[in-house]
């Protein structure tokens, strides 16, 4: 239940609407307890003598006062539902910017999928508490309350007989209720899997095709749904067993009413308009009963729900929070890109004994084009995202400028450092709007420049409407070769001070990934350029490489120096200087 105080600052937020939600429902319930007294006086009249006057009349004011009834509903409904609806708008975007300022690592052992359910069927589990929940609660508060004062003012013992039954009914709604919701939180479960698992097919589908694993893929689908499916059935035998529960109990609950109340008729003590109103206000009070229950399993499904909601939106938002450094150094606009690691090192946070930088310390000068090679694992990608700060290392300090990074706002550091990662994403929009992704005011000659400096505006010239040509679902699909360059051109377009490139040309071939970048080491000689490259084609011309080594710095040198050391890269040089001799042969 504490779950639920999450959402006090919301409650506040619509005070006003809830607050004139509570009055409409005490005039709904008011309006509804009194009309049952006109059905009363309306039989009486007829079992004294046939008036039909007075018939008219009673049976008049009662299509009034349900009238009003009505029509203050109409008004509860308009206020609590909608503020629950405005709530839920405020919540849908709230989760939404969070997730949007949740750090890289926290993506690292969440599935897409699981995110995805929780913004909407945990959400709405949410809703339904803040709408109907809130709404069943009051009602059946005042609905009782009213209802029972009517009755006790017809008769006191007659009550105490009609509400016998009332522990029992609320009782065993509150445990089918939980039965119910138990079923339904697996159930939310599993359709949380369901949509990790299609999420995840949707996106892998080339490879599922070009694996022929269709049959396979549609096999494990089978699964995941045929769970979903028997939770269900077994939810819906719950509810069935439940509402035929219900129906029963509330009609056996007449059963006193009639029989006491028959033999107060005949004693004289009520008239039949009196039994009457009273029957009427023991169905009237079924469905607030039966709801108490419903209502109890309404708050827990949501205080599980948002439970689930606030795991997320408890989450640090920016790295930053999770580590923040004293005294924060004054924004700088005018950086020149030089960079320090000092005694780095770093283990990922699922992986504390597996260190995979150690102890490195380098630095590289302002406009400077250093490069980083190594087997594959040796944590060149690792020593890279430090520097954006995707992740913060668990040892030591990156300066930029000589200033702490961590003491820089996210959004100056990232806005001086251009990034492309090995793994790239290009967004279904025109190739201008991918490009000019990064930038607030994005200029067409910016776009133009640096398309021209990827080596990608030739390409662009031959499609259909140029950079406005649409990418992906509804439009073309470039080569692997045309989305590395078109990435590049994004960080580019961001005139960054440092430009970071992780295997960012692996899908071309080992001539042109050369030239592209020697074009772009020349375009761009104030830039600090990081490279990282299995190809020694294309570092060879850097001022330093460093080679990585099970996460230490090995070796560092220009190309000269490295190969004449007769180490790690000279064996990695005369190997690939082996393979392109084997190639041209062939
Ligand atoms: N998110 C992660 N969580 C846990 N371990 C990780 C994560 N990312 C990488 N690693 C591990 O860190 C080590 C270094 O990986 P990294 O990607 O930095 O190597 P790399 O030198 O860039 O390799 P490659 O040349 O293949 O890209 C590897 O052992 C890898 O398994």
């Amino acid at each position: 239940m504490k779950n639920l105080l999450a959402l006090k600052p919301y409650f506040f937020r619509y005070k006003q609407m809830y607050l004139e939600g509570f009055f409409f429902i005490i005039l709904t319930n008011i309006f509804g307890v009194i009309g049952p007294k006109f059905i009363g006086n309306a039989i009486d009249a007829m079992s004294r003598s046939f008036q039909l006057r007075e018939i008219i009349f009673n049976v008049g004011l009662y299509v009034l006062f349900a009238a009003l009834s009505g029509f203050f509903l109409f008004l509860v409904r308009q206020r609590v539902i909608v503020a629950s609806r405005h709530i839920e708008f405020d919540l849908k975007n709230d989760y939404y910017n969070h997730l949007q300022k949740l750090p890289r690592r926290f993506y690292d052992h969440t599935g897409t999928g699981e995110l995805i359910s929780r913004g909407t069927n945990d959400l709405n589990a949410v809703r339904e508490f803040l709408g109907p929940g809130v709404m069943y609660s009051f009602t059946t508060f005042f609905r009782l309350v009213f209802a029972i004062i009517a009755m006790v003012s017809l008769s006191p013992a007659l009550t105490l007989f009609a509400l016998l039954p009332a522990p029992v009914l609320s009782y065993s709604v509150y445990k089918i209720g939980r039965s119910m919701q138990k079923q339904s939180k697996s159930i939310q479960e599993s359709y949380a899997g369901i949509t990790n698992l299609v999420q995840e097919n949707l996106s892998g589908i080339k490879i599922v095709k070009s694996y022929t694993r269709e049959a396979a893929e549609i096999r494990r689908f089978e699964t995941v749904n045929r769970q979903y499916y028997r939770k269900n059935l077994v939810l819906g035998k719950l509810q069935a067993l439940f509402f035929a529960f219900l129906t029963t109990l509330s009609a056996l609950s007449l059963i006193p009413v009639i029989w006491i109340g028959g033999i107060n008729v005949m004693n004289g003590t009520m008239t039949v308009g009196d039994i009457t109103q009273f029957i009427v206000y023991v169905s009237m009070l079924s469905w607030p009963i039966i709801s108490i229950g419903w209502v109890t399993s309404i708050i827990q499904k949501a205080a599980a729900s948002q439970a689930r909601l606030t795991e997320i939106l408890d989450a640090p938002t920016t790295i930053s929070d999770e580590n923040p450094l004293p005294d924060p150094a004054p924004r700088q606009t005018n950086f020149s890109g030089a960079l320090s690691l000092h005694e780095i090192s770093f283990h990922y946070p699922n992986q504390p004994d597996n260190e995979v930088l150690n102890n490195i310390s380098l630095d590289i000068l302002p406009g400077s084009k250093v490069a980083f090679v190594g087997a594959t694992g040796s944590g060149k990608t690792t020593l890279v995202n430090l520097l954006p700060r995707l992740y913060d290392p668990t040892k030591g300090r990156v300066l930029l400028d000589g200033i702490d990074i961590r003491t820089l706002s996210l959004e100056t550091l990232r806005e001086e450092i251009g990034f492309v990662p090995q793994a790239n994403f290009l967004f279904s929009d025109t190739i201008a709007h991918n490009i000019d992704y990064g930038n607030r005011n994005p200029e067409p000659e910016q776009i133009i420049e640096a398309s021209r400096i990827a080596m990608l505006y030739d390409d662009v010239q031959d499609f259909p409407d140029k950079f406005d040509t649409m990418l992906g679902e509804k439009g073309i699909n470039l080569s692997g070769g045309q989305k590395q360059r078109a990435c590049i051109a994004r960080a580019l377009a961001r005139k960054p001070e440092v430009l970071i490139l992780d295997d960012a040309l692996s899908a071309v071939d080992t001539a042109t990934e050369a030239r592209i970048f020697e074009a772009m080491l020349r375009s761009l000689p104030e830039t600090t350029i990081i490279l990282i490259s299995h190809r020694i084609s294309t570092v060879k011309n850097c001022d330093r490489i460093f080679v990585l080594d099970k996460g230490t710095i090995a070796e560092s040198g220009t190309h000269e120096e490295l190969i004449t050391q007769e180490s790690l890269y000279a064996e990695l040089y005369n190997h690939q200087l082996l393979e392109d001799e084997i190639l041209s042969l062939s």
